[in-house]
């Protein structure tokens, strides 16, 4: 069998009709499988990109080696799941239901467009009214802020005569992140709204201590933090006033132990009881979307013997063991795998962010590397590559070059000119940070590439794609990572790229009852043909280069 993958950069994608015609072949090649992958999807973007009635020349093209004597990729066996977990987002009761104050009712009507608690508000809020310290486990993406945020306010705000915001911390919550932090103090000030005296505040690692220090002075009744900057204040903040703490949060607490918090987590604790806020009288609330030994080991550190636990999945066949525990991924995510060799890796992901961001302009994506170097080299790569933006700025540079050559790479470089790209990863100032993690959520379309900082506990509405440029290290971050779309009852897909010697990844993710489809990588590719503008190729003067092989390496 001929073990290349021959496609020709120049010639045409084969057109369905002959792909149907190829002989079915055990071991596949990059060539010869039929579209399954949104085949449907991709007639009408045909349609708009084939200039109807307009034969694009055959190009007696050169074939790059970036597609000869590529591996064959290996037919993996049919999915084996024995269990597969499904959890309904949403629960019939209204917010009404749980006894909340009509001020915070209203509020979540206006803020959320529904008056419908999720499955996980709906079990978990009467628990947490009832003053129980809690364990809470539910899918990504399913309304856990709320869960703790709406009973904890309900509580303070009955409180007679008012709180007042120097009578110190009330309720502290503890977040992995500096901008799950923001996310959460975000939510605290929108549902604080009606109950003016409730002040919520938030302290991250990279922000100036003199100035948290200077509004912990004059007080909050609510403190978001990340646990190693709250640490810095219990040593050194004089007026850190933590002895009528009440409620305790542990939001992502798997993520938390994963970034080596335990300790942290641990001396929080302390200090908290030295000063007088003992687990007597505190209440303590530990959310996850995991749940292994380790987060069990944490709950012991900090919540009561006594305590309840909400699984919203409601699976209690469900061993607890992080070696055969059943993931919970929403129904409303589509996800795929993409066997891609190594060398055609930058390729493939160029193709697929063009051929997804050109289907509609509204296309919010997220592309998870393992390094902030990666991050780092392939942002510049792909905007570059794809969106005008850079085209224009080295269009400026190259001013006198000829005209010929100017027009070429307008017409290759105008794959798609809208696509913005974002940046994020934990070697970024804390202004930067900020600044990408607001401006990405308020877009209605752009790219953002990010390490695993980006894989928790994020709210980014409207993504619709995640890309995994790179499988992380368990199939519990498989989850989170492709939480970041399909959540509350949204609509999402979801890629990972793997190289052939990682296709066991497919098989890891079964054994947690995650089914993943294959995506065709030569499907992807031909997106990427049909983007490409088609105007007869102009004669190309010595040392001219192209868009397209800046990516695809000369043969
Ligand atoms: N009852 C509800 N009705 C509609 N939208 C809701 C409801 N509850 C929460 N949401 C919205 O769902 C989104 C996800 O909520 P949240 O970030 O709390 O989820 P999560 O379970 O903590 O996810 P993750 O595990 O990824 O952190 C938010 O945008 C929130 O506004």
């Amino acid at each position: 069998m001929d073990s290349e993958l021959s496609l020709n950069i120049y010639t045409e994608p084969a057109s369905k009709e002959s792909a149907k015609k190829k002989p079915k072949e055990k071991k596949r090649n990059l060539e010869a499988e039929p579209d399954e992958f949104e085949s449907s999807k991709r007639e009408p973007k045909k349609a708009k990109r084939s200039h109807e009635g307009e034969q694009r020349p055959p190009r007696q093209g050169v074939t790059s080696s970036l597609f000869t004597g590529t591996e064959d990729i290996p037919r993996l066996p049919p999915p084996n799941i024995k269990k597969q977990k499904h959890q309904t987002v949403f629960s019939q009761l209204t917010f009404e239901k749980a006894n909340l104050h009509p001020f915070m009712v209203k509020n979540l009507e206006e803020l959320l467009g529904s008056t419908k608690m999720t499955e996980v508000q709906r079990l978990a809020i009467p628990i947490i009214l009832s003053g129980k310290d809690t364990i809470i486990k539910s899918q990504t993406g399913s309304g856990k802020t709320l869960t703790y945020a709406c009973p904890i306010i309900q509580v303070l705000q009955e409180i007679r005569p008012k709180i007042s915001r120097g009578e110190g911390v009330m309720a502290l919550i503890i977040v992995p992140t500096r901008e799950l932090a923001l996310q959460s103090y975000e939510w605290l000030s929108k549902l604080t709204k009606s109950f003016t005296w409730l002040v919520p505040g938030v302290f991250t690692g990279g922000e100036k201590k003199k100035s948290e220090k200077a509004r912990m002075r004059k007080g909050f009744t609510i403190l978001v933090s990340t646990p190693g900057r709250l640490l810095d204040h219990l040593s050194t903040t004089k007026n850190c006033n933590m002895s009528k703490v009440r409620y305790l949060i542990l939001d992502e607490a798997d993520r938390m132990l994963d970034l080596g918090y335990e300790e942290s987590v641990a001396k929080i604790v302390t200090a908290l009881n030295d000063q007088g806020s003992t687990s007597e009288l505190r209440q303590t609330i530990l959310l996850s979307a995991t749940i292994n030994s380790a987060v069990e080991r944490l709950a012991g550190l900090a919540l009561k013997e006594s305590r309840e636990y909400v699984d919203a999945s409601n699976d209690k066949e469900q061993a607890e063991t992080a070696d055969s525990e059943v993931l919970c991924v929403p129904d409303t995510l589509d996800q795929w795998f993409l066997a891609v060799p190594p060398k055609l890796r930058l390729v493939v992901l160029a193709s697929l962010v063009a051929s997804k961001c050109e289907l509609t302009n509204q296309r919010k994506m997220l592309i998870f590397c393992a390094t902030q170097d990666m991050v780092d080299y392939l942002t510049p790569l792909l905007a570059s590559a794809l969106s005008q933006k850079d085209t224009t700025e080295e269009s400026s540079d190259e001013e006198g070059d000829d005209e010929e050559e100017a027009e070429d790479e307008k017409n290759l470089s105008g794959i798609n000119t809208k696509i913005q790209f974002f940046r994020l990863h934990g070697n970024m100032t804390q202004k930067e940070r900020t600044e990408v993690f607001k401006t990405f959520r308020d877009v209605p379309s752009g790219v953002l590439l990010c390490t695993d900082v980006a894989s928790r506990g994020l709210d980014l509405p409207k993504v619709d794609w995640i890309i995994q440029f790179t499988a992380p290290p368990t199939p519990q971050d498989y989850v989170h990572r492709v939480g970041r779309t399909a959540r509350v009852g949204h609509k999402g897909s979801a890629v990972i790229f793997l190289a052939l010697s990682e296709l066991g990844y497919v098989t890891k993710l079964e054994e947690h009852g995650i089914r993943l489809k294959e995506m065709d990588a030569t499907k992807v590719l031909d997106e990427l043909l049909m983007l490409i503008p088609r105007e007869p190729e102009p004669k190309r003067r010595r040392g001219s280069r192209s868009k397209v092989r800046n990516f695809i390496p000369p043969c």
